[in-house]
């Protein structure tokens, strides 16, 4: 696997190695071991999610806070999303910075996302299946996020107005200026 540093530190995009042959293609999605040596980071995920949206949907921009803040190791087998990670971590350099990268079945991308960061996705194609593990588990009390067309961060989600699909939920979130640390 190949790492891509994204400016954001420990925001890591992860290129599996595929192997392909007539029968079609071959590749570990995950393997501790080899991720914790290339990364440096833990490889200990403790949680995996499966999300499936259709075009236009923007999910996020959500996190955890303190105890149950989760680091994310995200891809799609489905289509394609943009997705987005903005780095919220105190005294990050990087604070109020974002990285936004296409992930597709096509091109098998993984974004690692650390604790510290709101994480969300906009679906590009007709629809996008969304897996990620976590390396903490789930806890409603415990989540927060900002809104998804927040000023200050100005994301580009590169969904036309009309067509965003966004839930009641999300439109609650707060704005990023009023966002507490993760
Ligand atoms: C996240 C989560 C949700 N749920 C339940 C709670 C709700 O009744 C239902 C849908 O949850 P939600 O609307 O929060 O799903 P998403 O909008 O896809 O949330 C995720 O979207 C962005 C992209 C993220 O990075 C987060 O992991 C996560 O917040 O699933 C669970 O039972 N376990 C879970 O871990």
């Amino acid at each position: 696997m190949e790492i891509e540093q994204t400016g954001l530190k420990d925001c890591l995009i992860i290129k599996p190695r595929v192997f392909e042959d007539p029968r079609g293609y071959f590749f570990e999605s995950f393997n501790q071991y080899t991720f914790e040596e290339k990364t440096g980071l833990s490889g200990r995920f403790v949680q995996d999610n499966q999300s499936y949206s259709s075009y236009g949907v923007i999910r996020g921009l959500h996190a955890q806070t303190g105890e149950f803040a989760q680091a994310k190791l995200v891809r799609v087998t489905k289509g394609e999303v943009l997705d987005v990670a903005v780095d919220v971590r105190p005294g990050s350099p990087t604070y109020g910075k974002h990285i936004a990268v296409r992930l597709s079945a096509e091109n098998k991308l993984q974004l690692y996302i650390p604790r510290g960061f709101v994480h969300g996705f906009s679906v590009l194609s007709e629809t996008a299946e969304f897996l990620y593990k976590c390396d903490n588990f789930f806890n409603k009390a415990s989540e927060t996020g900002v809104i998804y067309n927040d000023k200050d961060l100005n994301i580009d989600w590169l969904i036309p107005e009309k067509d965003q699909a966004i839930s009641d939920k999300d439109l609650l979130l707060k704005p990023f200026a009023e966002l507490q640390h993760i």
